[in-house]
């Protein structure tokens, strides 16, 4: 069945949500999660369900039912996933597919099974095939072979949109999907291996500024492009799609700017204000070659993003070092 002749979504018009809705957040503490949090609470959503990881296991299919029967959300944002840059994701391939698959098949189907009115889950640009059309429109998927180093968790994340939409074509439920593409900003993973480009080049110049060091190391050959977001942005798109749109497709949400690694990495220099060398590691791999998408379905429905990547970087700056 394909999208264009399986049967008649449920009607494409978002339920209008109440400020005292009782919404959950899943991963409430990660970047995307706590951002998100930050986003409802300034619209002035009163009633957020909030649960750690060491509340809460998402992977422990008893453990959500009995949540979800207990609970009883109205709405679920579903920011809660095994996350991690190129290295993390070609080294645990295992963990990225199997986690991942748990945490969504889980929170979807009991927020089906105990009532939830909609859902939404949060997929990545990595979905769509290495060598795609750019800008990559929502068209591109399942039109060619993945990003190797990504592969097993772009499996996943294909999973959950399917899923989504499934469950739309079977039961009439309003599950949506976002695609985001790379993002940044407070309350990012830093670590020094398994963390995204943008946050562990920071933490690298910043220590390297901080220890007197000449040279710092980045990966791959620089010439990459990736299309950065700051996660205020996404939030803001993700509260705008659970409160304005219902339908089958997934949506991609980017900045439509893309720069390449090498000149993210001048960036990243000049904001943390580190005076010394690049040294570029050839052993590391450089992923896809670009993966700019086309964010024109999120635009014609009326959103688009804010923050420019030079303002983000210097308020994602300020707050790692104060967080320090
Ligand atoms: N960061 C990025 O650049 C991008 C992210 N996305 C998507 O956005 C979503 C959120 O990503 P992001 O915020 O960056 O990730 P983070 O790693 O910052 O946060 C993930 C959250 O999920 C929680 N979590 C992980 N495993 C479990 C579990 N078994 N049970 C309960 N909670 C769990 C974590 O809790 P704890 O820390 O306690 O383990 C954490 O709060 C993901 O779906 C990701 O694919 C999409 C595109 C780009
Ligand atoms: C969001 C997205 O994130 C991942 O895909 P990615 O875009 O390739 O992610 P990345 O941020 O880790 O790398 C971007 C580029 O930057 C280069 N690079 C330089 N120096 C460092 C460095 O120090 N660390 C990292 N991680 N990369 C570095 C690196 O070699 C690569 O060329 C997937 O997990 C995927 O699943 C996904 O969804």
């Amino acid at each position: 069945m394909t999208l264009t002749d399986s049967a008649p979504a449920p009607a494409a018009v978002a339920p209008k949500l109440d400020k005292s809705a009782k919404i959950f957040v899943a991963g409430h503490r990660g970047l995307v999660g706590s951002a998100v949090v930050r986003r409802l609470r300034i619209l002035g959503y009163t009633n957020l369900i909030l649960r750690n990881h060491s509340e809460l296991d998402l992977t422990n299919q008893s453990a959500v039912k009995t949540f979800f029967s207990l609970e009883k959300p109205h709405y679920v944002i579903l920011a809660a996933a095994k996350v991690g840059g190129i290295h993390a994701n070609n080294t645990y391939p295992a963990d990225f597919i199997t986690i991942n698959l748990q945490i969504q098949t889980n929170v979807i189907d009991s927020a089906y099974r105990y009532g939830v009115k909609k859902l939404l889950f949060l997929g990545s640009s990595c979905i769509y095939p290495k060598h795609a059309p750019q800008p990559i429109p929502e068209s591109a998927l399942l039109t060619g072979p993945l990003e190797p180093t990504n592969e097993w968790y772009a499996v996943a994340k294909i999973a959950g949109i399917k899923m989504c939409q499934a469950y739309r074509l079977q039961y009439k439920w309003d599950a949506i999907s976002a695609m985001p593409t790379n993002l940044y900003g407070p309350n990012d993973n830093f670590h020094p291996e398994n963390s995204h480009v943008l946050p562990a080049l920071m933490r690298r110049f910043h220590e390297a500024k901080v220890s007197g060091a000449k040279e710092v190391v980045v990966w791959g050959s620089g010439s990459p492009l990736r299309e950065f977001l700051h996660v205020d942005d996404l939030a803001d798109a993700v509260v705008f799609l659970l409160e304005n749109y219902s339908d089958l497709g997934h949506v991609n949400v980017g900045s439509g700017k893309e720069v390449s690694i090498k000149e993210l990495a001048e960036l990243v220099k000049e904001v943390v204000g580190f005076e010394g060398e690049l040294v570029w590691d050839s052993s590391k791999p450089d992923g896809t070659p670009r993966k700019l998408m086309d964010s024109s379905t999120l635009a014609k429905l009326g959103w688009e993003p804010k923050v420019s990547l030079k303002d983000g970087l210097v308020d994602t700056y300020k707050w790692y070092v104060t967080t320090q």
